[in-house]
């Protein structure tokens, strides 16, 4: 299968999959996706807000002061010329105010009178009703990720709660009996560096991961297998396998999908590094599907399958958009892989614009992995000269990791 349709299969059936909308209180809410537009539940600012500390007066000067407004309060009207209320920043202009004059552009005369000129310039000295939206207007659609800016513009509006997809619930299934889980490795034994390293990129895109959902090595039987990816699909919506996705000896992941009645939504995948990947879905005991990627066991082409496969199903069951690839210019050549997609690791330039591909990329290296911010695809039957531009598969990074 072509790496592109895989990645848009994979998002489709995450969005097949995708629950309804649950109410999660305003601080809890960052991370989630809407469900439901975000609208306006009133006019923004929803009343004449002055800008400035100072006077809201009436008719000509001087105006006798007749009262005082602070912001929360409510001033009574002004109903004559001549008159006048002390205003804060934030204060309700009162009806009837036809000019706002700042606090150190006045003066008052020996019978306490206010004088003083409104300053004019392009930006009012008071805020109306309806200026940054209007009630019922849209501010954001559904599928927008809720971050700290938009729970802010929510709590603006007088929103308590959002309605907002559940977060996936991921695990991981470490295979491989030649792993070790700590010490020096050696003597044909292995580090495993995906049972640390999994599920941080899970919860990049937005999983939830129990360290409790996390388990391995299973031990090489098919009987361990088929427990293990049992127990793992009744608490997750989603689990990642690492390694046994070949027809090795030891290589159960195949039988025990066809134990458990899976359907493949992707078996391999023309990618280089990383073919062996796979995307199943396996019936759930309550109706709704579980899903099933199995990433091989060659560590950077783990990392691959997880971008390629698992990144777009967690957006798909989030209720995201799907993941749109920039393009970038490669600062050098990179080869073409033949019928398959190239996946190249590469660092971004400081401008991201351009991308440069780095060393250590062996499928089976995490080095070259922990010093690039994602990779240059080059399709199949094509090479990328210096200077062509090309898509770029980011890594899920965070502000500040790789500057
Ligand atoms: N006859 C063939 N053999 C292999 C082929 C092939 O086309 N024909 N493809 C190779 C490629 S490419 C890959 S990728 C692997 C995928 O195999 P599996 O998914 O079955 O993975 P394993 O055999 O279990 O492991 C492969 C490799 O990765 C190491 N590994 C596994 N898990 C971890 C881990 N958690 N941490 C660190 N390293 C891990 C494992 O020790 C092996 O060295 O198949 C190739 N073979
Ligand atoms: O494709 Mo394997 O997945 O090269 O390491």
């Amino acid at each position: 299968m072509d790496w592109e349709e895989a990645r848009r299969l994979a998002y489709e059936a995450g969005r097949a999959a995708i629950g309804p909308g649950e109410p999660v209180a305003l601080p809890d809410a960052d991370g989630r996706t809407l469900a439901e537009p975000l609208r306006a539940l009133t006019d923004l600012p929803a009343f004449p807000t002055s800008s400035i500390d100072g006077w809201a007066v009436r008719g000509p000067k001087p105006w006798r002061p007749v009262g005082r407004v602070l912001a929360g309060g409510v001033a009574p009207p002004l109903t004559e010329d001549g008159t006048c209320v002390e205003i804060a920043t934030g204060a309700m202009v009162p009806a009837g105010a036809d000019a706002l004059v700042r606090i150190e552009a006045s003066t008052r005369d020996g019978d306490g009178r206010v004088l003083g000129e409104p300053r004019v310039g392009p930006v009012p000295e008071w805020r109306l009703p309806g200026e940054e939206a209007t009630k019922d207007e849209e501010l954001l659609p559904v599928g927008s990720a809720v971050d700290p800016a938009v729970i802010g513009v929510a709590a603006t509006c007088g929103y308590e709660s959002l309605s907002v997809h559940r977060r996936p619930r991921a695990g991981l299934l470490v295979f491989g009996d030649e792993l070790l889980t700590g010490g020096i490795p050696g003597a044909g034994r292995v580090r495993d560096s995906l049972g640390p390293q999994v599920p941080g990129w899970l919860r990049r895109y937005g999983a939830t991961v129990d360290p409790s959902a996390v388990a391995g090595p299973v031990q090489d039987t098919l009987e361990a297998h088929l427990s293990a990816v049992r127990g793992a699909l009744a608490e997750a919506d989603l689990v990642c396998t690492t390694g046994g996705t070949m027809h090795g000896p030891v290589d159960h992941l195949h039988p025990a999908l066809t134990e458990l009645g899976a359907e493949y939504l992707v078996n391999t995948v023309a990618v280089r590094p990383g073919f062996p990947m796979l995307l199943a879905r396996v019936p759930g005991p309550d109706g709704r599907p579980r899903f099933l990627a199995g990433l091989p066991g060659n560590p950077q082409s783990a990392v691959i399958a997880l971008i390629t496969l698992v990144a777009p199903l967690l957006a798909g069951l989030q209720g995201r958009p799907a993941p749109v690839l920039p393009t970038v210019e490669t600062t050098d050549k990179v080869r073409g892989r033949g019928g398959d997609t190239h996946l190249a690791l590469a660092r971004l330039g400081h401008d991201g614009r351009s991308a440069t591909p780095v060393g250590h990329v062996g499928s089976a290296m995490l080095r070259g992995l922990s010093n690039a911010h994602g990779f240059l695809v080059v399709r199949p039957g094509t090479e990328a000269a210096a200077g062509d531009l090309l898509p770029f598969l980011p890594l899920p990074l965070l502000t500040g990791e790789r500057p």
